[in-house]
């Protein structure tokens, strides 16, 4: 039943059906149409779609497990047609830095994160996903040219313990769980208050599945249930694969005595969380309005993620027709971002250089703006006042 294209990877429709479930109110216009697929790949009807998904619940199971097989990318090695096809499509972040600047012109850029395989690489252990000191370095930098927020699947508290930098605005659990920077953000003073949490009715419930799953899955070895505060995560990356079906129905028997709660999929994990209209992509709307970019045309938000939970905040940007989404992937997917990047260290190189172009356009303003004031004959106050500023905030205001 699954077809695989010359990469080993699951069909167009698969692709498909796999998206369907994970959000079947994707692709409903014309206007939201992601890229066309690239060639090879088959593409189905949303009507025939939606028959396949009502077969039965195993249908549904087995394209969870396919996917979640078809998503390693250790089965893909050879760059074939279809990936240079998608390349061009979705074409590297780096490669095409120029024009991503150029399009960002007059216009405040704003940084949205992933954290797991974007800002650290997937490993085994998720309580060891660390990201390297480079990379927080880079991180901290960019946050001082740029609004920076970290919106991730994990518990808040979890992943800034991962970050550990005050001055961003994390969005936790997919987004319900927002908060302002706690120290030395440039931007909205009043945003550091900031606090959105519209699961919290849930916190019970998502207590109590916690429970029963952990009891539910201990019998399967290397499952591993992760509690992120207003939704949960069951890892699969750890157990053999002749037993993922078995523990997917599992997850999903458990979740048939809870209606309020859905279930999604990431890399290698099913993920459990509120039936709320909430996501990724309306954590990024609620962060832009409270940074105060809600009705403004001269904001260019970028965001950066590699899971399947990031397509939600891809898909705002592209209806928004601002900025973009960058997807993180070595392989070829279905995706509403307009870049590409391969892995982590692909993305710091991608921060750096934005920090380093946002960095030399300032002191080109700065150096402008002195020479004009000198022009203007008003030297004698300006370099008074100049050891008083620091170069960093001096830039910052001409932003
Ligand atoms: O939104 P994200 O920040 O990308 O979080 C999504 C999930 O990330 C974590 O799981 C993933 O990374 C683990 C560590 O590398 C890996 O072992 C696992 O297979 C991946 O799915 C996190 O543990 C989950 O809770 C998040 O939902």
């Amino acid at each position: 039943m699954t077809k695989k294209n010359v990469l080993g990877k699951e069909s167009g429709i698969e692709m498909a059906i796999n998206m369907a479930v994970t959000n079947s109110s994707i692709f409903t216009t014309a206007a939201q149409k992601p890229p066309s697929v690239p060639s090879g790949y088959i593409t189905i009807s949303r009507k025939k779609l939606l028959q396949n998904l009502e077969i039965n619940g195993g249908t549904r199971i087995n394209s969870w497990v396919d996917s979640m097989r078809a998503s390693s990318p250790t089965h893909h090695k050879t760059l074939g047609d279809d990936q240079s096809s998608w390349m061009l499509q979705h074409p590297s972040a780096l490669d095409m830095f120029e024009q991503i600047t150029k399009a960002s012109k007059g216009k405040q850029i704003v940084m949205f994160l992933d954290y797991d395989g974007t800002l650290s690489p997937i490993v085994d252990d998720p309580d060891r996903a660390f990201m390297s000191d480079a990379m927080r370095a880079t991180v901290r930098k960019l946050a001082r040219y740029f609004p920076t927020a970290i919106v991730s699947g994990r518990c808040r508290d979890k992943v800034y313990s991962f970050v550990r930098l005050a001055e961003l605005y994390y969005a936790g659990s997919h987004g319900m769980d927002i908060k302002g920077p706690s120290k030395g953000s440039n931007y909205l003073k009043s945003a550091q208050s900031v606090l959105c949490q519209p699961a919290s009715e849930f916190l019970p419930m998502i207590d109590e599945v916690y429970q029963i799953l952990v009891e539910k899955t201990k019998s399967t070895p290397g499952a591993k249930v992760e509690n992120n505060k207003f939704c949960l995560s069951v890892h699969f990356r750890c157990v053999e694969e002749k037993s993922w079906s078995e523990l997917a129905q599992q997850v999903r028997s458990v979740l048939k005595e809870y209606p309020k709660l859905r279930l999604t999929q990431g890399r290698k994990v099913l993920e459990i969380r509120p039936t709320i209209k909430w996501d990724k992509g309306k954590a990024l709307e609620f962060l832009l309005e409270s940074l105060g970019y809600a009705n403004c045309a001269d904001v260019f938000p970028v965001y950066i993620g590699d899971d399947r939970t990031d397509e939600d905040a891809f898909k705002v940007l592209r209806d928004r027709g601002q900025g973009f989404g960058i997807l993180v992937s070595k392989i070829p997917k279905e995706t509403n971002a307009s870049y590409s990047l391969q892995e982590p260290s692909e993305v710091m190189d991608f921060l750096r250089r934005l920090v380093e172009w946002k960095r030399l356009t300032l002191r080109r303003q700065f150096r402008m703006l002195r020479r004009a004031v000198i022009d203007d004959g008003l030297v004698t106050k300006f370099d008074k006042a100049e050891p008083m500023i620091p170069v960093q905030d001096a830039e910052m205001t001409c932003a």
